[in-house]
């Protein structure tokens, strides 16, 4: 079997005497969305951020293709095809939406900053960035300001930024908070077709979208999975309904 994309193995982090992570290990494998649920303060952004390199684990591993990146930095695993999405929008409002998803295109082609001016003008990267907005429904968008989108066209935006990385694995963070139900459909819909691209982990409240999108769901409950499966083992499994799900399953 070839190596699960992303892989943690036995992660743990304490913030004092709080037990954040315990002894957390998952896979990411090709062509899945693998999503992370659990209560408020379960650790699901901890775990996060383990993976993605914001935060250093007390103990364990994680791999990147069967690479330990566990000592990278967040920039490093970026470039090694780690491509992060965030809860809370970093979008260059006064730029255009090109513009933006320029600077993905521009990160992933390996040139320094200091180009970015003449990047603009650059057909391939520009070809690249347009197709992304294409991928994402925005080329209609692209020579507006970003400030002018909505909150679900700034996520799709987002999506697209890291298209332009041509990622190995997408890591999301609640993509769909502060989404009406349109803007969460429509990012349902996009989520969708990107596990063709790259496998997905993702972390979300939204448990109508999570039950449409998940191939297999991880249930974190104090740091610690509980329980891994299809949308089907989790929503009937009992220790998942008693700790966590409830009525909504
Ligand atoms: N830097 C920190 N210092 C101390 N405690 C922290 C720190 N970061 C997180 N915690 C604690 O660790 C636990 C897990 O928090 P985390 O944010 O990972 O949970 P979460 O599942 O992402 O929650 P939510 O669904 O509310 O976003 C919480 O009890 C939180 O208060």
């Amino acid at each position: 079997m070839t190596d699960p994309v992303i892989e943690t193995r036995g992660l743990s982090k304490r913030f004092g005497a709080l037990e954040a992570s315990r002894d957390v290990s998952l896979e990411l494998r090709a062509g899945e969305i693998h999503a992370i649920i659990g209560p408020n303060g379960a650790g699901k952004s901890t775990l996060i951020g383990q993976i993605c390199g914001g935060l250093q684990p007390d103990t364990g591993q994680v791999l990147l293709s069967g690479q330990d990146v566990t000592g990278w930095g967040v920039a490093a695993r970026v470039r090694a095809g780690m491509a992060r999405t965030f809860q809370v929008s970093a979008l260059a409002m006064e730029d255009t939406v090109l513009q933006n998803a320029l600077l993905g295109a521009f990160g992933a082609s390996g040139w320094r900053l200091g180009f970015f001016r003449p990047a603009l003008s650059h057909s391939d990267l520009r070809a690249h960035a347009m197709q992304a907005l294409e991928r994402v429904g925005l080329a209609e968008f692209a020579a507006h300001r970003t400030g002018i989108l909505s909150h679900g066209q700034r996520r799709q935006l987002e999506i697209a930024i890291a298209l332009t990385l041509a990622p190995k694995a997408f890591v999301m963070d609640e993509p769909m908070a502060g989404l009406g139900l349109e803007g969460a459909a429509q990012i349902t819909t996009l989520l969708d077709g990107l596990r063709a691209e790259a496998p997905v982990l993702l972390v979300e409240h939204d448990m109508d979208a999570v039950f449409a999108l998940a191939d297999r769901i991880s249930v974190l409950v104090y740091g610690q999975i509980i329980a891994t499966g299809t949308v089907a083992e989790i929503r009937s499994d009992p220790q998942v309904r008693a700790a966590y799900l409830g009525d909504t399953a």
